[in-house]
């Protein structure tokens, strides 16, 4: 189901809780929202929808890769850059590295592991600063 952007950032800034297999329903929810702004996002953390669990979704290709509980596991080559979020105005500065690893419990509960670089790098980890509350 498409649900409301939260914008409030007094609620977003509030650090999300460990996900569970009953959250596994938010994949679709993450998946419905995030296509309804395809045009404008590429990423979203479930806090965006209300919901402060640690779960992301990520735009790395042509399917949107949904991850439940994702920690960084390496990072390399830190480098400046500007980024905006749907729930907030204007493009802010801020660090992220170039080459990531994320490990993570996938839509079926199974664990994976990904490394990722540039774009998708960035994404991944402007969502998993949303599941700490934090913002750009
Ligand atoms: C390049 S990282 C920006 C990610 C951002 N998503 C919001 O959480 C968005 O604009 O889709």
């Amino acid at each position: 189901m498409i649900k409301p952007i939260i914008t409030d950032t007094h609620q977003l800034q509030q650090p999300s809780r460990l996900a569970s297999r009953a959250d596994l329903p938010l994949a679709t929810d993450l998946k419905d929202t995030l296509t309804a702004h395809r045009d404008a996002c590429v990423g979203m953390a479930a806090n965006m929808i209300g919901v402060h669990k640690r779960v992301i979704i990520a735009q790395l290709g042509p399917l949107p890769v949904v991850m439940f509980n994702p920690t960084l596991t390496s990072k390399a080559q830190p480098y400046p850059v500007k980024e905006g979020c749907l729930s907030l105005t204007g493009q802010r500065p801020t660090t992220r590295y170039k080459r990531i690893t994320v490990d993570f419990f996938n839509e079926h509960w199974q664990r994976q592991q990904l490394t990722l670089t540039d774009f998708a790098a960035e994404i991944v980890q402007h969502e998993l600063d949303h599941c700490q509350g934090i913002l750009i």
